[in-house]
């Protein structure tokens, strides 16, 4: 059809249509001005597709590294649509997260997460829901060990597990990824449902069924509550609650021991140093215990620059602003999706001796001492930081110095050519599959 015959014959209906779509764009424009023209300054975003295209790269946090040298300590990057606001620096974050707490402790409706949990769960939920849920979660955690010795007890028996493990693997090379996981999958285990499993059996690797037949919570709270309408502990909420901890709380403590073994391949003199503290301290009849990590700067220092160096948590989860609020001269709109950028203080040259290499120095004070730094912030900041991090710390301590104390990992490649980067994956860096030797110690 002639192209000029139908510009003929619709030409009034189309500049009605382009008329109604324009004064909806204005007014949807208005409104937008409205509602986040006191939004902080950030990159220009391209018409409808907003900064789509700059962030989505392979290593978004990097970016927003880069803007924040331009933008300052808070900018607004925009998904399209929607205008998503970075919060970088120690001082800015702890203003925001610390100092305006409740106003940022939203979490985001962020795709991933939603579909997994339907929005259940402590890890997705927000406000009322979220504050019943975290204090049942925290006391859970505490009635079950965290903290004490019953909890220390549980590692140290998957502690011996893994080297024993370990040690049907004689001189020829593994993967250890997989036998950790369990190891610290079994943790979380012991803590919901009073019991571990043995590494071959199949029921490990079938987490969710176990987590509903083996739901120890449900004698709980969400039992006692049932018959009350208006409660956050119904079977969907805590489901996703026991979820969030072993999505939380079972990959995360594993990638960091494995990229710790990584480290240790990639820098033998301090794997050395660290075996020979184990050596003074410990000695090789006894499982090492929290007690020994005060006598052992080093080793404390090597577990810590592990986490900063990885940083596996480079921007968080995401978190949603609860309220209109006021931040520095601007104005976030309640609803805004907030990313903390954990990275920025892990990386910044002002608070760290050497932030960009691996070097436990950046934790030890003149006199060889374990010297404590605000700026470690692997596991957030104010109130929707990491509900598991006394529980992740005495995993990390028990599991890295009792496979050091039986065990030097070597690599199947010269030590200058292995790859320390991790892998990225949608909210984390983790540590690329490897294999190793574990060379058993005299
Ligand atoms: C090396 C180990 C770990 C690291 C680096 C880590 C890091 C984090 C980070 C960065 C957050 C988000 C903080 C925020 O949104 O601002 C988080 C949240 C969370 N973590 Fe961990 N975590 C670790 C281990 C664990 C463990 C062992 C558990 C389980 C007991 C756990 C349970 C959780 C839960 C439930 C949340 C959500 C808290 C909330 O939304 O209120 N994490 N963690």
């Amino acid at each position: 059809m002639d192209v000029l015959f139908v510009f003929h014959t619709y030409f009034w209906p189309l500049i009605i249509a382009a008329a109604v779509f324009f004064s909806f764009w204005i007014s949807r424009s208005k409104d937008s001005q409205r509602k986040f023209g006191r939004l902080p300054p950030g990159p220009t975003p391209a018409p409808v597709v907003g900064n789509f295209f700059q962030i989505f790269r392979k290593e978004p946090y990097k970016y927003y590294l880069e803007l924040s040298k331009k933008h300052g300590s808070v900018f607004t990057l925009w998904f399209a649509n929607t205008p998503v606001v970075v919060i970088s620096g120690y001082q800015a974050l702890k203003d925001s997260m610390i100092g305006m707490g409740s106003e940022f402790s939203g979490r985001a409706n962020y795709p991933i997460l939603m579909k997994v949990t339907n929005g259940y769960g402590i890890l997705v939920s927000s406000g009322e829901r979220w504050k019943q849920l975290r204090r049942f979660s925290l006391s859970t955690l505490k009635n079950f060990g965290m903290g004490r010795h019953t909890i220390e007890d549980k590692v140290k028996e998957e502690a011996k597990c893994l080297v024993q493990t370990f040690s049907t693997f004689g001189e020829s090379p593994f993967n250890p990824g997989f036998m950790i996981n369990k190891a610290v999958c079994n943790v979380i285990c012991s803590i919901i449902f009073g019991q571990r499993f043995e590494f071959d059996d199949p029921r490990l690797d079938l987490m969710i069924e176990a987590v509903i037949d083996y739901f120890r919570v449900l004698s709980s709270p969400l039992g006692q509550e049932k018959h009350n309408p208006n409660t956050e502990f119904n079977f969907n909420n805590l489901l996703s609650t026991t979820w969030s901890m072993f999505s939380a709380g079972t990959e995360t403590t594993s990638s960091s021991i494995r990229q710790s073994l990584l480290l240790m391949m990639k820098h033998p003199d301090v794997q050395a140093r660290v075996q020979r503290e184990i050596d003074e301290v410990v000695g090789h009849g006894r499982c090492p215990s929290l007690e020994d990590r005060q006598k052992m700067p080093y080793t404390d220092a090597v577990i810590h620059e592990v986490q900063r160096h990885m940083d596996l948590a480079p921007t968080a989860v995401p978190h949603k602003m609860f309220n209109d609020t006021e931040f520095k001269k601007y104005l976030i709109p309640k609803g805004t999706i907030v990313l903390p950028l954990l990275s920025s203080v892990l990386s910044d040259p002002t608070l760290w001796k050497n932030p960009n290499n691996f070097d436990p120095e950046n934790f030890l004070d003149e006199e060889g001492q374990f010297k404590k730094n605000d700026a470690f912030v692997v596991f957030g900041m104010g109130k929707r930081a990491c509900l598991g991090e006394a529980l992740a710390r005495v995993e990390l301590f028990i599991l890295f110095t009792s496979l050091l104390q039986h065990f030097t990992f070597k690599a199947t490649q010269p030590h200058e050519k292995i790859d320390i980067t991790p892998a990225v994956c949608s909210f984390g860096r983790v540590p690329r599959f490897y294999q190793c030797y574990a060379v058993q110690r005299a």
